[in-house]
């Protein structure tokens, strides 16, 4: 596998130049997918633009991008190959992982990988997060409190902290580790386990002397046609299930209506 540190500089590479090569090849894409990208794109700028302008320091999601579609895209670089290639890496290390803890919780090794959609359904994201310097870090967040949706999700990113972790009660700053990869237990994984496993709480914070950026994958279930609810084998008299029957779709509309209800009644 190509070292974490390798594979940051490529996706690096490909923050700084897929704006050019999206540009470069949106005549040979449908007009609606390049007309939504490139909104996309000038949004994520306008929020820096306002947020430096305003004196209120804000991170930007600069790119949202499907690493399928990136392959498809066909960007003629190292980047695409090197991208590609990282992104089967990590599929691979996905099931690893979903088999390690499907054993945990006494389930047979390719359980929960079947159930958030097997190699088939199983879609891979890749969001990078730019977060500018901040002279006044205290005054600003860069990306508020949450927990992923994912059933899992791989995080790169250049070494400078910034991740915190709600750990014990309190905000843990994530040590960067050379050559390592960060990896958070998303809220699928913690439905299907009935809380066995936990969803991280989790946010980023900005730096005051260096711009930030991080890259994340996340490994989400299909939208609709997997129903999430806590396996049976996790339930039990004493310990009933704690998330009710719910899409993919529909765990990420809940979320957003309860944020909502909550900036309301705050
Ligand atoms: O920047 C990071 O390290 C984490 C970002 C994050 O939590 C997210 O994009 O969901
Ligand atoms: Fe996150």
């Amino acid at each position: 596998m190509a070292s974490p540190r390798s594979s940051w500089i490529v996706l690096g590479k490909l923050g700084r130049n897929s704006l050019n090569s999206l540009w470069r090849r949106k005549r040979s894409m449908p007009t609606t997918r390049a007309l939504g990208m490139f909104r996309a794109m000038v949004a994520s700028l306008l929020t820096m633009l306002v947020g430096s302008l305003s004196g209120r320091t804000t991170s930007s999601i600069l790119f949202f991008l499907r690493i399928r579609e990136t392959c498809q895209f066909g960007l003629k670089s190292p980047a695409s190959t090197l991208t590609s290639e990282y992104a089967r890496q990590l599929r691979g290390l996905a099931s690893k992982i979903l088999s390690a803890l499907s054993i945990c919780l006494g389930l047979e090794e390719g359980r929960l990988e079947k159930e958030v959609g097997g190699l088939e359904e199983l879609l891979l994201q890749l969001k990078i997060n730019y977060y500018p310097k901040c002279p006044q870090p205290e005054l600003a967040l860069g990306v508020e409190a949450h927990t992923d949706i994912s059933a899992l999700t791989f995080i790169l990113h250049n070494m400078v902290p910034g991740l915190q972790l709600f750990y014990q009660g309190k905000w843990v700053t994530a040590k960067c580790v050379p050559n390592s990869i960060i990896m958070h237990i998303g809220d699928t994984i913690e439905i299907l386990s009935n809380g066995k496993f936990k969803s991280i709480l989790h946010r980023g914070l900005v730096n005051k002397e260096k711009v930030r950026i991080s890259w994340a994958v996340f490994c989400e279930p299909p939208k609709d046609k997997i129903i999430l609810k806590p396996l049976p084998e996790t339930v039990s008299e004493t310990d009933p299930p704690l998330f009710p029957p719910r899409t993919f779709a529909q765990h990420i509309e809940h979320k957003l209506f309860r944020k909502t209800q909550d900036n309301l009644s705050n």
